[in-house]
């Protein structure tokens, strides 16, 4: 028997007027993956959260939660979700505690569940100010408010948009050991993110998105082999130009910033040597392991 996945996205179109944001959309979440969502702003990661969360219909195509459809049962796919938004929007008329005991009788949980909520409120740091009104958290501790709450009805599915962004290292620690800790017992964890070094610690299968289609689907370890070898970046003194037995080794240039794509590490006296043929100096070089970034850009461009 297969189980029924976390996530099910098939054909899933939606257009804002004349502007088609999501093109045909088939993607499928196991339980228990850490899966990363990644695109360059305006591809459609918030589009399609916002579709799963049910805060948007789809124009055609259906998604559900955990086996539920988003649209004809709304209320179940709900309850399976946690959602932690982008931006920091949260009720101002209650205390922490009281804001997370009532999010989660909302989801249909009661007074069983304030052991976990306890928990999350621990976890995230958050015990000094859990008898704090909502307004008076600064920033930062808001964002965590906002954590806790995607959290507080210990949903299975666990989405989070850009959780990290403008978040400061310590948050980030607790925040991702705790999130780890949820999908080793076995949450399914969706993230999106610009941080590509976070998905690739974290994650175990990425998606990539680029103008509302999927452009890349794989492990993050296949994504990852797909670019060969080591790269060399060599910083050219102004207005070189390569000779053509190197220029063809060239993944992407900036400026005067080139680098190269090499097999292996003994490529590096090849390209060293062509320059030198050819009277050309650089300013400064660094040899690189190949990272998500690098597939990212050759997927989608630089953003
Ligand atoms: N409510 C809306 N009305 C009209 N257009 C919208 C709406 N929401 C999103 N869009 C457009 O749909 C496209 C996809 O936007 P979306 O926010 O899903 O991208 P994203 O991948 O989440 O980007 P980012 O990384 O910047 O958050 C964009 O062109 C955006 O301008």
């Amino acid at each position: 028997m297969t189980m029924t996945p976390a996530i099910k996205i098939e054909q899933v179109t939606k257009d804002f007027g004349a502007l088609k944001a999501l093109k045909g959309i088939d993607l499928s979440i196991e339980q228990g993956e850490f899966f990363a969502l990644l695109g360059p702003n305006g591809a459609g990661k918030s589009t399609l959260i916002n579709l799963l969360a049910g805060l948007l219909r789809p124009s055609s195509g259906k998604l559900s939660v955990m086996g539920h459809d988003v649209v004809s049962q709304y209320a179940q796919a709900r309850q399976l979700l946690g959602v932690v938004p982008q931006e920091l929007v949260f009720d101002p008329f209650f205390n922490v505690r009281e804001m997370l005991r009532f999010q989660a009788g909302y989801f249909g949980r009661g007074p069983e569940n304030d052991a976990w909520v306890d928990e999350v409120i621990e976890s995230l740091g958050l015990t000094d100010k859990a008898h704090v009104n909502m307004r008076r958290l600064s920033g930062g501790m808001k964002r965590r408010a906002l954590i806790a709450q995607a959290l507080a009805h210990k949903p299975p599915v666990i989405v989070l948009d850009e959780p990290t962004a403008g978040v400061d290292v310590e948050l980030r620690q607790t925040m991702w050991a705790f999130i780890q800790r949820l999908n080793r017992e076995g949450h399914t964890i969706i993230l999106t993110t610009h941080y590509l070094e976070e998905a690739e610690v974290l994650c175990s299968r990425v998606a990539m998105m680029k103008s509302g289609q999927i452009v890349a689907l794989d492990t993050t370890a296949n994504l990852l082999k797909q670019i060969p070898g080591k790269q060399l970046r060599v910083t050219m003194a102004p207005g070189s130009v390569l000779p053509v037995g190197i220029a063809a080794l060239v993944r992407h240039r900036d400026g005067d910033v080139y680098t190269f794509t090499l097999n292996d590490v003994a490529q590096v006296a090849d390209v060293l040597a062509e320059l030198r043929q050819s009277q050309l100096t650089f300013t400064d070089m660094q040899l690189l392991e190949a990272d998500l970034e690098d597939v990212f850009v050759d997927m989608v461009g630089r953003a």
